[in-house]
Order: structure tokens, then sequence, then C-alpha cells
């Protein structure tokens, strides 16, 4: 590979990572891995600046911006932070600080609060916007939903803050929301939050305000700027702001020496981890505001500051064998089984591997001695091995297995996914029992009485080989088995009756198509109206569907070609279950807002917000959370929030009144 190739790679790799991270919430490597080959490439431009490129990861800030929002230049640009998992560079910044200012100076160190950055704007006392940091240029302005945030101040306490100023910080979900959140995910069978920080910034980029303010989360703020702060101290500043009202973290301190930082380092990397909320480092920052002017910025941080970030937490032990789960959808997830080893409180013996990428990228053996981090998630990871502990013992190199564990089928792998996957859908067991799980599952058919354990009794002694199997079953075939007295089986047979009544867009979501969730399974109930006309669709028609892209639309048609699926529909339908949307729903439904997004705000007289919600989907209208050029109106009740008010007269979105509302769909 050339230099240039090098770089490239290095380049394209660290797009992807960002876009992961930031917009997908779902990071694939570590903070540490990520930055290591962040800085490789710094290091490679530096050496070769012919290969200068603008657009590179290492001359601008990670964007976070988002369609859905409307976008607000930030006053003062919103940077990244210098970082360095070294107490040497620690040391070389406070002496290149010491020589370029060349007079006394005072270095804040503070925490490093590991959430999203949030910078707020007050007038007159009073919170008027909240906008993340997007590109470092523009950001979200997600002033609703930062309003449920109950730690930040709507309106200041006291009178001697500046008549306009910025506040910035950091908004944290809290270890224990994170922990309960992800337990709940866990058992929907959603995918899980990797760690605090990605939470906090999925949840403040949710559509839904209720939502955000019922994921509790904090915030606390280390920047403050404006035209007229009371004073040239950056710590001082911030003391006056916790006067105001706003939480500000009681671990600044004020440095004098390096010695001094060291100290601070040392007690802050144990004592963090008695916290509520994650950290992951130390700022230091130049504490006057006239000396940080002097140092300046480079493209994407600070010259007066930097951050010191802790090693994760992490432990050595022996890799004993490789095992491999089969999953519901079919994606196999190679497991590490390890040496049991204490880490961050608990025995651990088990490891994610994730992929077969990670285990190549490894260069894993079997007996090698192995890295395990936690860093946030439930499950632990390998992040390295010990190459030096090598030695002629060592066992075979690790390779993904090229056939299913469970079935014996080849497994296959999508264009651009990391996953394998065993594509034997029909026949593989644990992607049978993975589906009539899914089928009887509370958003799904909803069946009482019925939970993965039966299921899995019921599949195991060849009662049911699919979910049609369900509505055949009677009470005398299952009572007397396992733990099942009679009242239960009646309870289950009755529950599974019960089910025939569900909704035919919950019938589309249970049949587990892949890609096909909730929200994307109402979409296709209300565009097509019954079954047959969605096994005719073709990717033409599906993907004219809100929301439906090409790979939704693949997936449906691939579903519905196979002949096992189309049997399997077939006896349901005989089975009874709702395959056309119910009189009552077609009735409803008009095309009256088709292609309509629409913003509800304000409080309202003839029906509720919720029922306004429904009036709009049921006219073929789309709901959305906040202003943007794309808005095609805003149903105004009495009481809009000023900000909104402002934004959609800079936008010239237009105004509609309830009346007038009513009025159109009637
Ligand atoms: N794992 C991945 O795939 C992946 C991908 C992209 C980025 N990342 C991680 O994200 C980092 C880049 O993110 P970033 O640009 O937000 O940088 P960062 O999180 O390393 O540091 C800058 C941020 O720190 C926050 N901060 C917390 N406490 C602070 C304080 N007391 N004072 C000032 N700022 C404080 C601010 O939000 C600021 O924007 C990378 O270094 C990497 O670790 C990981
Ligand atoms: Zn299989």
């Amino acid at each position: 590979m050339t230099v240039k190739e090098k770089i490239e790679n290095l380049r394209a790799e660290l797009h992807r990572h960002n876009y992961n991270y930031y917009i997908q919430n779902a990071p694939e490597i570590s903070d540490k891995e990520f930055d290591d080959m962040m800085h490789e490439l710094q290091n490679l431009e530096q050496e070769h600046p012919e290969y200068k490129d603008d657009t590179s990861p290492t001359m601008r800030v990670g964007s976070d911006l988002n369609k859905n929002f409307t976008q607000y230049s930030h006053k003062y640009p919103m940077l990244s932070l210098g970082n360095t998992y070294s107490e040497n560079e620690v040391a070389e910044f406070y002496e290149r600080a010491k020589k370029s200012l060349n007079e006394d100076f005072e270095m804040c160190c503070e925490m490093k609060y590991d959430g999203t950055s949030i910078s707020l704007t007050y007038e007159d006392g009073k919170l008027v916007r909240a906008v993340t940091r997007g590109d470092g240029e523009k950001g979200d302005d997600v002033t609703d939903n930062v309003k449920t945030i109950r730690s930040i101040p709507l309106v200041l306490h006291g009178n001697n803050y500046p008549k306009s100023f910025e506040i910035r910080g950091e908004i944290l979900m809290p270890w224990e929301v994170f922990e309960e959140l992800n337990r709940e995910k866990e058992s929907r069978e959603e995918s899980l939050f990797a760690n605090p920080r990605n939470a906090a910034s999925g949840t403040l980029k949710l559509q839904n305000s209720s939502i955000v303010a019922s994921r509790k989360l904090d915030a606390y703020f280390y920047y403050l700027l404006g035209e007229e702060l009371p004073y040239d101290g950056h710590y001082e500043n911030l003391q006056a702001a916790s006067t105001w009202g706003f939480k500000i973290s009681k671990a600044m301190r004020k440095c004098h020496s390096l010695e001094e930082i060291f100290d601070y380092i040392k007690y802050w990397d144990v004592e963090r981890k008695n916290l509520p909320v994650a950290t992951d480092g130390i700022v230091l920052k130049v504490n006057s505001l006239k000396q940080q002017k002097n140092l300046g910025f480079t493209a994407k941080s600070p010259r007066w500051a930097i951050a010191y970030k802790f090693q994760a937490e992490r432990a050595l032990t022996r890799l004993n064998l490789v095992t491999y789960q089969v999953g519901r959808t079919g994606a196999v997830t190679p497991v590490a089984n390890l040496d049991p080893v204490q880490l961050s409180g608990t025995i651990v013996k088990r490891a994610s591997l994730h992929n077969a990428d990670i285990i190549d990228g490894l260069d894993l053996h079997i007996g090698d001695m192995v890295y395990v981090e936690k860093g946030g998630e439930i499950i632990p990871k390998i992040t390295g091995v010990d190459t030096e502990a090598r030695s002629f013992m060592l066992g075979e190199k690790v390779k993904f297995i090229t056939n299913c564990p469970e079935c014996g089928s080849k497994l296959i792998r999508y264009e651009g996914e990391a996953a394998h996957y065993c594509p034997n859908e029909t026949a593989c067991p644990p992607q049978i029992k993975g589906k009539i799980e899914h089928f009887i599952s509370r958003k799904a058919m909803n069946i009482d009485g019925l939970g993965p354990e039966t299921v899995d009794m019921f599949y195991r002694i060849g009662l049911i080989k699919n979910t049609a199997d369900l509505y055949k079953l009677t009470v005398n075939d299952i009572k007397g088995l396992e733990r099942m007295g009679e009242k239960s089986a009646e309870n289950i047979i009755n529950g599974i009756a019960q089910s025939r009544e569900v909704p035919f867009e919950r019938v589309i979501f249970a049949l587990g198509i892949r890609f096909v969730g909730e929200t994307v399974a109402k979409k296709i109930a209300k565009a097509f109206k019954n079954i047959e006309a969605l096994e005719k669709a073709n990717s033409e028609s599906l993907v004219s569907v809100d929301e439906i892209g090409e790979r939704i639309a693949q997936s449906i048609l691939s579903y519905f070609a196979n002949e096992s699926n189309r049997e399997l529909v077939n006896q349901l339908k005989a089975a009874g279950l709702q395959f056309q949307l119910s009189e009552e729903d077609l009735s409803n439904h008009t095309d009256k807002l088709a292609g309509q997004s629409i913003v509800i705000s304000g409080v309202f007289t003839h029906h509720s917000r919720d029922e306004y919600k429904d009036i709009i989907e049921r006219n073929g209208g789309k709901n959305v959370g906040s202003i943007s050029t794309k808005t095609s109106f805003i149903l105004a009740g009495e009481n809009m929030g000023p900000a909104k008010l402002e934004k959609a007269n800079k936008l010239g979105i237009k105004l509609m009144n309830e009346e007038e509302f009513l009025d159109l769909i009637s």
C-alpha cells in the first residue's frame, strides 16, 4: 500500500466511524481505537503535506446534524478538544502554553463529562434556544427537548447575569437511567445503546419530547461565552453561573503547577467511579480568557485546552474457545469463552467478538492472552491481544465458521454488512423459535399467557413448527405438559383465539420481515390496505411509500418471493387473522394531507394534541417535531412558544388554527 492509499483508507474508515458514532449512535470500535487511527492519520498528513485535503476527518469536528431538525448557526464555533492518553503530552501542552504566554497563568482542571455537547442561549434571564454542536459551524435546534431536562433553568435566579450570553455544557444520561433503559431494550429485543453518551445524544434527537422527558437526562456546564461576562477568569465566570441556577461541577480546580495537575488526574481517575454520570477524562484549560485569546485555535480545537483521556478499565485473560450464536434474524455472533477474570466488579467469562472482521483484525488464536474491556456495554468485548505472551503452545488461528452451527446451511454476508447470516429462515431452529417469539410478543400479536419458554417447549416436543401451528392447538394438546395446568392451558388457547382480532398493521409487524419494524408496518398497512396487494407490490410501488427505501423494499420482495413464506401467510389467513384494514380504518382514512409535514404547537380546545396527531396520520400527513424549511404548515393552538413562532416567521411557514385545519380535512 502506498502512503497515499494508506491516508485515503484511514480517511474513509474515520468518516464511516464518525457516521456510526454521531448519527447512528452505534459505534463499532472503542474510542481508543478511533483516537489511535486519528493520530496515525494526523501524523501521516503532517509528514505528507502534498496530500492535504480540507474534507479530511482531521480538519473538522464530527457532525451530528440530522435532517429532522432546523439548523442554527453558532455565534462562536463549537469545536472539539485536542486529546491525549499520555501524561507526557499533558506536560508538553503545559510547557507550550507557558512558553507562548510568557507570563504567570492558571490552569483550570475539570472533569471531562462523557455525554453530548449543547449550547444554550439566554436573553434577559430566559432560555431562548438550545442547539447541538452539529458540524461546529451550525447545529440542530433541540430547544423543545432540552426544556424537558429539569436541571436546566428556563428562567435564571438573581439579577446579576449578563443581558445576553451563551453557556455550553454536556447533556448526560446518568448510569442508573442508562442501565434501566438498556434492560428495557433488551427485554424488547431491541439493539442496546453502547454507552450513556450514545444514549444521551440519541435521546436528544428524538422527535417526541415526552419520551425525552421520561429519559431523565442531566446536564453540567463548562463554558460561558458573551460580550459582557462578569470576570476574565473561566473558573470565576462558572462559579457566578452556578449562582444563576446552572449545574456546575464541584470537581473544578485551579492549578498552578504540573505537579498539582497530576495530583488532580490521579485523584479523579479513581474517584470518578463514584460519580452518577460517565466521565472519560480530565480537561485542562488556561483560565484567563485574555490568555485564551492570545493562544487561539486550530481548525478543530482550541490551543488553550486539552483533554487527557483515561484508559478504559481492562483485564488480561486466556481465550479458550470461540462459539457461535444464531439469533432470531439469522445473524451469527461469535462469542469468546474465557478463563474467568475480575473486571470492574464482576466476573467475566464470555465476551462478544462481534463479527469476522474484528476477529481477523485481532489476528486471534486459541490460547491467546486477550484484553477484555467493559466500556459501558453490558457485554464486555475483546479489544486486543498480548502477542508477547504467545508461546509455542499457541493454538490454531480463529477462523470464522462457514456453516450454520444450528442447521448446517452455508452462511452468507450481505453487501455492506459486517455480520454473517444463516439464510435458512424457514428451517433453522433458532430462527424459527425466534420468529415465533417475535410473533407472540407484546407489540406484535400480544398473546396472553404465552412466553418464550413455553414456545421453546412446544417447539422442542414437536407441537408447533411455525406460527400458523399455534392456531391449531387445543387445550387437550397442551394441558399436562411441563408445569401446565388446565387453567394455564385454557388461558393460552384463549389468548391465541383473541389474537385473531389484532389489527392488520400489527399482523404485518408480527410476520417478522427483515427491517419491517412497527412504524414501517403501519405505513405498509395504510398504503396497501390488504395482504394480497402487498404480495403483488413491486419495488417501485414499495419505495413510493413514505419511509420505505430500497433496503426495506428488497427485503419485502424477497420475503414474498419465498414459497414457504407465502404458504405460511395462507395458513395464517385460513386461521382467521386480520389480513386487511378494518372497515372502520378504511372509512376513516383519506389522502387529504398526503405529502404534508405538519408541526403541532400550542394548546387546543376541540381535540387533544394526541388526537390531532392521529387525525393527521389518518389523513395521510406526517407529524414532525420541529419546524424546518420542509414543514408544510403549523397547526397552531393558543400560546404557541415564542421561539417556534419566530422560526415559523423567519422561514415563512404558514400557521393554521384549529378551525381552519378541521375545515381542511372535513
Ligand atoms: N468509537 C468510535 O467509533 C468513535 C467515532 C467518532 C468519535 N469517537 C470519539 O469521540 C471523540 C471525538 O468526539 P468529540 O469531538 O466530541 O471530542 P471529545 O468528546 O473527545 O471532546 C470534546 C468534547 O468534550 C466535551 N466535554 C466534556 N466535558 C468538558 C469540559 N469540562 N470542558 C470542555 N468540554 C467538555 C464537549 O462536549 C466537547 O465537545 C473521539 O476522540 C473519539 O474518542 C469515537
Ligand atoms: Zn441455520
